[in-house]
């Protein structure tokens, strides 16, 4: 049986000529489509302009030859072949849908739930799976032919169970690769439920790959299913292909062209499905992109996080834990990895930390010192192995850590928006940017295909994006890293959160555009009064941008305080080294007038 691998994301400008476009300039597909075209013409309509009654038996056409009357003669039966032929395109072609229609539903929505969720169900499922393939179909298929009896249906509805696994392989392994991307995150961050993460970013990478695969199965279940009747399994009072060509078998020696009529109809109609699941494969694998790394963390270092713990500023964010101003409080935070041999490593031990309504609050901290963990942890969205061992989140007085995803979905796209560090792998490379700033606007804030629409095209202006209209319609491939961001920025803001958590969101661009990006923000933040928690590693940014900074060192917070007071009066000396390292080029200046100028 052929098996086809997962088919990769369909390149963006391809896509937007749909696969079967892409078929109509291959001359080998064309004609394998147009005939079975012509098989599915005759499988509606074949049955009602069959000449005579396909099962009527006449003396005088026994084994007849070809007449003006009766075309291809009569079979043993004294029945019009023709007339059969016709009649069988339908119920095997049925026969065949039925198998596959089982198939898909069995197969592809087994594999997209668990390669998507993971964890007992995938377990259990991929078990199941290696059963049904262990099973030898045509022993299977003869037990149900003993004891269910000759139903083309009943066989044909187990032979679908027995295809489904090809299914269930390819959606699983496709939805495995996908679900770690980051537009699969964004798209969570952007407050879409896991369904609709599933039917859009997900179903859609797997859609190709899975027609393809029909395509292949259509044609082995006709072949079986012919297999079937051709040994007298089926049945005998419904014309069939298979059924054909066992009563042409028996009369092998006196009319062999008999035979030849269910036979072309069968070989034909399953080399047309095979060419046509060839052509797309090449289509598809002449237009697949090439991978695009997803951001691998840093090893963990024990060693350097197992540093005692150092001094708090005395400005402390637990002198704020009172704060009515207070909209997110991270208290004791500990996030952990499991580790492959048992046990767990703490990334983020202890964090304490408090964002202010409507301040920028930078959390700053050499790389790998857990600030993206942090942030990951706030959002819920920790990798898989990482869970948070201990700690309070609590935003707007509710409690996030302990009411799971539930209290998430209810927040995440909704009152804390997201900003990432790489723009390009967070946009979705096969929907349009206009198609990815639509969605959440519809599912979040209700509004109307028209409305979210204008609302997209307005923000898409206002993040400072010169032609809207044009990027609207354009895939992410088509638009430069400062344009993703300024779209992300343009996502994150849209649905009009309360925070913003922005991680590191200029790292990825070159210098020009990240002041752009950094105005940008800044003005937003200002204009809509939102508070923003800017994850960096540059001191610079907190100075152009930030109310109060919280630096961050092997995971824990060494100081926290208002960004003038720790400009002015450092404590810990890893802040003072990081400052030391942004003015060692250039003459000490004096921090409270001069700290806006570090970035310039
Ligand atoms: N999926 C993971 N599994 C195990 N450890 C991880 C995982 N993701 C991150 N870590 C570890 O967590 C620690 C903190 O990582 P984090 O990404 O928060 O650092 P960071 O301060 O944001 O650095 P950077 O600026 O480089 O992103 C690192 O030691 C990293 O190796």
């Amino acid at each position: 049986m052929t098996e086809y691998a997962a088919a990769p994301v369909v390149a963006p400008t391809l896509a937007r000529q749909s696969l079967f476009r892409r078929l109509l300039r291959n001359p080998v597909a064309v004609a394998a489509l147009a005939f079975l075209a012509v098989v599915a013409v005759v499988a509606v309509v074949g049955r009602w302009i069959a000449p005579v009654d396909p099962t009527l038996s006449s003396l005088q056409l026994v084994v007849a030859d070809p007449s003006a009357a009766h075309p291809l003669g009569g079979d043993s039966a004294g029945r019009d072949v023709l007339s059969r032929l016709l009649s069988a395109t339908q119920i095997s072609i049925a026969g065949a849908l039925l198998a596959l229609v089982v198939a898909l539903l069995v197969g592809v929505v087994g594999g997209l739930i668990a390669g998507y969720y993971g964890g007992l169900l995938d377990t259990v499922s991929s078990w199941l799976t290696a059963i049904v393939m262990a099973l030898p179909a045509i022993v299977v298929l003869l037990a149900a032919r003993a004891a269910l009896g000759p139903s083309i249906w009943v066989s044909m509805a187990i032979f679908g169970v027995l295809l489904s696994p090809a299914f269930f392989r390819l959606v699983h392994v496709s939805v495995r690769a996908v679900r770690d991307e980051l537009y699969v995150d964004a798209a969570r961050v952007a407050g879409l439920s896991d369904a609709r993460i599933i039917g859009r970013h997900i179903l859609g990478v797997v859609r190709a790959p899975i027609i393809i695969q029909s395509a292949v199965l259509l044609g082995i279940a006709i072949a079986v299913q012919s297999g079937l009747e051709f040994l007298g399994l089926g049945d005998q009072a419904v014309p069939t292909w298979g059924g054909m060509l066992n009563d042409g078998f028996a009369q092998i020696y006196r009319a062999p062209v008999l035979m030849l009529w269910p036979s072309l109809a069968i070989g034909l109609t399953s080399m047309a499905l095979v060419l046509v699941a060839n052509a797309a494969r090449d289509e598809l694998e002449r237009s697949a992109p090439r991978p695009r790394a997803r951001r691998r963390p840093a090893a963990v270092s024990d060693t350097r996080a197992d540093r005692p713990a150092t001094i708090v500023h005395p400005d402390d964010s637990r002198a704020l834990v009172t704060d009515p101003d207070v909209l997110l409080r991270v208290r004791d935070l500990v996030v952990a990895y499991d580790r492959e041999g048992g046990g767990s490593t703490q990334v983020v031990k202890g964090v304490d930390l408090d964002v202010r309504s409507g301040e920028v609050h930078g959390l700053i901290g050499e790389s790998g010192s857990g600030k993206t963990q942090t942030a990951f942890a706030i959002l819920g969205l920790l990798s898989s192995g990482g869970h948070i061992e201990a700690g309070s989140i609590e935003f707007a007085g509710d409690r996030l850590d302990e009411a799971g995803e539930g209290s998430y979905a209810r927040v995440r796209g909704r009152r804390i928006a997201y900003v990432p560090q790489e723009p390009m792998s967070n946009l979705d490379p096969s929907f349009t940017i206009g198609s990815q700033l639509v969605e959440p606007l519809r599912v979040v804030l209700g509004l109307s295909r028209g409305e979210a629409r204008s609302r997209a095209l307005a923000l898409l202006e206002r993040v400072g994006i010169p032609d809207p209209a044009h990027a609207f319609a354009a895939y992410p491939h088509e638009i430069s890293g400062g344009m993703a961001q300024r779209v992300l920025i343009a996502g994150a803001v849209s649905c009009d959160p309360e925070l913003v958590i922005a991680d590191e969101p200029t790292t990825a661009l070159d210098v020009t555009v990240q002041a752009e990006v950094l105005d940008l923000l800044r003005d937003l933040q200002r204009e809509r009064g939102m508070a923003v928690l800017i994850v960096t590693h540059n001191f610079g940014v907190v100075a152009d941008l930030c109310d109060r900074v919280s630096v961050m060192q092997s995971g824990r917070i060494v100081e926290s305080g208002p960004v003038d007071a720790i400009f002015d009066h450092p404590e810990h000396e890893y802040t003072c080294s990081l400052l030391g390292a942004i003015l060692e080029d250039g003459d000490a200046r004096k921090p409270l007038e001069s700290h806006k100028e570090i970035t310039r």
